[in-house]
């Protein structure tokens, strides 16, 4: 793969998170810094506790850094009040979460048109189409409206990811988004993110699983809240199959 010219769609600085409580509080992360840039798919491995999910819940907004920064497209992130960066998140990150998270009383599609409806990003005439339109992508056209209990696993995910693209955002962030699939439905997600990585956008995903190292263009391993490979400017492109250090004590313990 190419290095990209392009600016970073996101750079992280210096984050820090520390969680209050115990002597002197629990600090998940200790100024960790990464580039996102189009087109890469990135792994973010490392034991349990290492603090894979902290840093997520950082670059998407969900949660807010002790300290740093998080730019994006010439928006400083962590700035932002809370209702700007619900928008923010809305509309630059789609976000894929182990368990799926549709809410269930919605059917699919309606799942799939809420960040469109929260966001206003398309004309409401036209979001159950787009909503459609995705699903088709996803090939779970036929489901778009049952509610998500009527799906397979493999089907949620696949709505879910749907839901993530509702409103085309550069950036896809999933924390281990197969650790509940099958295998053959494994296979099919790590392809669909492949793809959506190769057509532009940046990819950024948590995993336990040894197995996925080729998939990726860069890994970036956490240990003890700190980037011990990887995160930095993208020089580590092609780097992921190298890079298996990462999946020591967490893969091996949950495997
Ligand atoms: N809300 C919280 N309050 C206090 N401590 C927390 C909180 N969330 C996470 N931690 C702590 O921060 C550290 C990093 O946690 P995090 O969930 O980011 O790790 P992880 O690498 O994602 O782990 P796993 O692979 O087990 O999901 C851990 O020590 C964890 O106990």
């Amino acid at each position: 793969m190419k290095h990209s010219t392009e600016p970073p769609l996101l750079i992280a600085r210096d984050l820090v998170k520390r969680y209050v409580g115990g002597a002197g509080g629990i600090c998940a992360l200790d100024r960790v810094s990464l580039e996102l840039r189009a087109g890469e798919f990135v792994a973010v491995v490392g034991k349990s506790g290492s603090g894979k999910s902290t840093l997520l819940n950082l670059v998407t907004g969900i949660d807010r850094a002790t300290s740093g920064q998080i730019l994006a497209g010439g928006v400083a992130v962590h700035e932002l009040g809370q209702a700007a960066l619900a928008r923010w998140r809305g509309r630059q990150v789609g976000i894929v979460f182990q368990f799926f998270q549709l809410l269930p009383t919605l059917t699919v599609a309606e799942n799939v048109m809420l960040p469109m409806d929260f966001c206003d990003t398309y004309p409401a005439r036209a979001r159950r189409a787009r909503a459609l339109g995705l699903l088709a992508q996803l090939g779970i056209a036929e489901q778009a409206d049952k509610l998500p209990a009527a799906l397979s696993g493999g089907q949620q995910q696949r709505a879910a990811i749907a839901r993530a693209l509702a409103n085309d955002p550069p950036i896809l962030v999933a924390d281990e988004p197969t650790g509940n699939l099958d295998s053959e439905t494994t296979a099919q997600i790590m392809r669909l993110f492949a793809g959506l990585a190769a057509a532009g956008k940046a990819v950024l995903m948590v995993t336990h699983e040894r197995g996925f190292c080729p998939w990726f263009t860069r890994t970036i391993t956490l240990a003890d809240g700190a980037v011990c490979a990887g995160g930095g400017t993208g020089d580590g492109l092609g780097d992921g199959a190298g890079t298996s250090d990462g999946f020591g004590g967490g893969g091996a313990a949950r495997a």
